[in-house]
């Protein structure tokens, strides 16, 4: 259960500025016998972007699941852009957004009505002019009028992209984002990430199993394992301590249990 109690006790009485655009503490989630995600505690600050790393099964997406609501937490509290979470995801969610490929778009649907769809679920004002513009950005235009079941898993990232993005979200939570996309893509999927942070000033938390990704976008990186945080730092902090050139040595340090330098 989430203990909105310790979420008022903690409040801090700062500027909204210096509201955490996400802030968890203690998150745990048990399926069954499986701790999934075993005592989690972040804060990450508005405007930034950070890297959630970790193994298969290390609890990324179930973190990430529960910061938008879509999983309870068995115990633990979440704030979302100031606001207890889930209690409060009817004042939220309009500002925040998510892209995952493990979550589908109906397939029979044409891009553009998926997006129209998705649009005004969030009330996105002039419709059809930020659909235009996003199909511009995002390179969606020779495919926009085809059902989403007939898309490439590339192009569906890209349209699952333009999805997170429809309501200009505040926060953007991004799981794998550059999944199944050919490197040239990936890489301008980043740069338009890297765009839309700096001129939105959003912020954005994303899993990714792309340690270059990571390297480049993220200012932070937190190391998951076995549903705890094993590391949380910026990448060239991790990489110090670690005493390694690229974060994916420091990931098969983690993954195969070597200790960083002056780790407790
Ligand atoms: N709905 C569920 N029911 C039961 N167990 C689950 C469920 N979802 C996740 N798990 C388990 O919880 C653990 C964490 O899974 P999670 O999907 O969060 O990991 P992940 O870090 O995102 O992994 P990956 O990199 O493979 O996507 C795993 O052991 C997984 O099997």
């Amino acid at each position: 259960m989430v203990n909105s109690d310790a979420v008022t006790a903690s409040s801090p009485t700062a500027a909204p500025p210096e509201t955490a655009a996400i802030d968890v503490a203690h998150l745990v989630k048990l399926y069954k016998t499986t701790r999934a995600v075993d005592g989690v505690t972040f804060r990450i600050g508005p405007g930034s972007i950070t890297g959630l790393l970790g193994g298969n099964g290390a609890g990324k997406t179930t973190t990430i699941a529960m910061i938008m609501g879509l999983v309870l937490p068995t115990s633990g509290r979440i704030q979302v852009l100031g606001h207890p979470m889930p209690e409060a995801s009817a004042e939220v969610l309009g500002r925040m957004n998510f892209e995952s490929p493990y979550v589908d778009m109906p397939m029979r649907l044409t891009v553009r009505q998926n997006l129209t769809i998705f649009g005004r679920l969030y009330a996105v004002e002039n419709l059809r002019e930020r659909i235009e513009q996003l199909a511009a950005d995002l390179d969606l235009n020779d495919f926009l009028d085809r059902a989403n079941g007939k898309l490439s898993a590339g192009q569906k990232t890209r349209v699952a992209l333009a999805k997170a993005l429809i309501n200009q979200p505040e926060l953007l939570l991004l799981d794998e984002p550059t999944a199944s996309l050919d490197p040239d893509t990936a890489d301008w999927v980043r740069q338009h990430l890297a765009n839309y942070r700096k001129t939105h000033n959003a912020t954005i938390l994303l899993a990714s199993h792309n340690m270059l990704e990571v390297e480049r976008l993220c200012d932070r990186v937190i190391i998951m394992k076995r549903g705890r945080i094993e590391d949380d730092d910026s990448p060239d902090q991790i990489m110090a301590r670690y005493n390694r050139a690229t974060l994916e040595e420091v990931f098969l340090d983690v993954a195969r249990g070597r200790v960083a330098e002056g780790a407790p």
